[in-house]
Order: structure tokens, then C-alpha cells, then sequence
């Protein structure tokens, strides 16, 4: 149920939509010294990592070494987990989104989210669903100005021209794809500063990979992304940045090197990195 406290109205959107630059609301985000635990076990200690304004960090590492536990915890999903607690700041542009006071909401609206597998509304409409955020966060907009919102996240998420002539057909009727980008377009709609993505290609085929990881370089210069990915040609293609996470012999997650992306892969200073980078293990 939407808080009418937290009602707002939706900032402006540009007068041309789809050829006017959004102006830049990218944020940096900084975790500092995280922990979380899932009852009594822990699975993360201390991890700490800047993930700056305007550009795409990367978070790889084997399978159950916290990348996606971490990831939760930079929008306050982690929290939504019966067992789970946590430890440590998120610091979104200098300012904790854990702090008393700040709302759930604030940071989910702040801070986006695009899950594995793409999740639109099967019956809803296209146009419905990019607009499905604005009314679970209470944001309020005209008609044309949703018209418009409309047309730019879809320009955005690059899914407009697909779909320009069929906005009122169901989000189901979409290939696995587009309806990945849909869900991008759903999450850019309530205007976040930070986009958070958890394997986003690993249910999609090689050409709608390409067109999601075309889509992640357009949409840094507006919104700072973090992408956790199995796939190391895709870290490599698209990150600026690369952390390594490994939890060793059941031990909690860390992270082994953090750095930009050409140095983890091509140069990095833990042998474990190295291994791992080159497939020799994970
Ligand atoms: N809801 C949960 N309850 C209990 N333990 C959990 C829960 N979710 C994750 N875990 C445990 O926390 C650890 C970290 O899991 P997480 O999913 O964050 O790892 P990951 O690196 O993202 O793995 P993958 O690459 O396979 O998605 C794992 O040991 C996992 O079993």
C-alpha cells in the first residue's frame, strides 16, 4: 500500500522526449566494511568498495561467494530475508541509506534493481508496465508527461522502436529479450540514481545479450551501474571496473581485488584473480 507521506511528484522529463539528454542523476555508491549474516552464518565480512557516479562496476566470483548477498544489500533488499542481518554503511552520494530515519522506499526508488530473469507484468501492458514503479513508489504524473515517460525509458532501455506501434499489447508477448529491456525500462521510470543488475543476460540468447549490454554503455552516463555477471567476456566488455569476490573453504565472501576492469583481467596481482579470470577455476 502506497504511504501518502511519501507521495511525490515525478521530476521533470525532457521536452523532446527520446532526443533530449535525461540530465545526469548518476550517484556514487560506497559500501563500507558490509557484513551479513543469514542467521548465524556469516557470508560476507568486511567488504568495502566504491562504485563511482557514471560508471559500470563489475562484481564476479564464484558461485555462493556473496556477489548477489552484497548486491541486495546496496538497496535494502537483503532486509526483506527472515535470518538475514548485516553490518557496515552503504553510502549512496555521502549519506548511509541505513541511517535511522531514512525510509525502505527512499532507497529503492533511489536505487534500482533488474533481476536474472526477466519478471514484467505478463498481463499488463507494455505501457503499464514501465509505468508499474511510479505507482507502487506514489509518483504521481499527468498524462502526457507518463506519455512521455513512457517513450523515453523505452528509448532508453533501447526497446522503443520494437515496440512503439504495440504499447497496449500484454509485457508476456515479448520475446525473453525485450522483455528484459522492458524490465530496464520499468526501473529507469522512477528515475533512479544507481541501477543494480544480478546476472541480467543469463536467461537471454547471444543477440539479446548484445543488445542488453549495448543498452548498459548507453545508460552509464545517467545512472551508475552494478552488474553482478558469471560471464567474463561480459565483465570484460562492459565494466570500467571489476571487484573479485571468493569465499574459501566455507569461510564468508571477500573481496580478493578490486580495480579497473583492464588490470583484473589483464594484469591482476592475486594469483587467485589470475586463476579465476582465466577459467582455471569457479
Ligand atoms: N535466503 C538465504 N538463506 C540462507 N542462506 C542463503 C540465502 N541466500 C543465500 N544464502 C547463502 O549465502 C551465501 C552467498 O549466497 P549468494 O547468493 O549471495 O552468492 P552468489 O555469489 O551470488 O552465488 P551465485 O553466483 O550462485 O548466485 C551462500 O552460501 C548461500 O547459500
Amino acid at each position: 500500500m502506497t504511504d501518502l507521506a511519501d507521495t511525490v511528484t515525478l521530476p521533470p522529463v525532457p521536452s523532446v522526449p527520446g532526443d533530449a539528454p535525461v540530465p545526469s542523476r548518476a550517484a556514487a555508491l560506497e559500501a563500507d566494511a558490509v557484513s551479513a549474516w543469514f542467521g548465524d552464518r556469516k557470508v560476507l565480512d568486511r567488504v568495502s568498495l566504491a562504485m563511482p557516479a557514471r560508471e559500470v562496476t563489475a562484481l564476479i566470483g564464484p558461485s555462493g561467494c556473496g556477489k548477489s548477498t552484497f548486491l541486495r544489500i546496496l538497496n535494502r533488499m537483503h532486509e526483506l530475508t527472515g535470518t538475514a542481518s548485516l553490518a557496515g554503511r552503504v553510502l549512496l552520494d555521502g549519506s548511509d541509506i541505513y541511517d535511522r530515519g531514512r525510509r525502505i522506499t527512499h532507497a529503492r526508488r533511489e536505487i534500482g534493481m533488474v533481476f536474472q530473469k526477466p519478471n514484467p507484468f505478463p498481463a499488463m501492458s507494455l505501457y503499464e508496465n514501465v509505468l508499474a514503479g511510479l505507482k507502487l513508489g506514489g509518483i504521481r504524473a499527468g498524462k502526457d508527461a507518463k506519455d512521455d515517460l513512457v517513450e523515453e525509458c523505452l528509448t532508453r532501455a533501447g526497446l522503443w522502436n520494437e515496440v512503439r506501434d504495440r504499447l497496449r499489447q500484454p509485457g508476456g508477448a515479448l520475446s525473453g529479450g525485450q522483455q528484459q529491456r522492458l524490465c530496464i525500462a520499468r526501473s529507469l521510470a522512477v528515475r533512479p540514481r544507481v541501477l543494480l543488475m544480478d546476472e541480467p543476460c543469463s536467461a537471454l540468447d547471444p543477440t539479446s545479450t548484445r543488445r542488453v549490454e549495448e543498452t548498459i554503455a548507453e545508460l552509464k552516463a545517467e545512472v551508475t551501474v552494478v552488474i553482478v555477471t558469471h560471464n567474463m567476456q561480459q565483465a570484460a566488455r562492459v565494466s570500467d571496473s571489476c571487484a573479485f569476490f571468493l569465499a574459501e573453504q566455507g569461510t564468508p565472501g571477500v573481496i580478493v581485488e578490486h580495480g579497473p576492469t583492464a588490470t583484473v583481467f589483464g594484469s591482476p596481482r592475486d594469483p587467485r584473480t589470475a586463476d579465476y579470470v582465466n577459467g582455471r577455476f569457479g
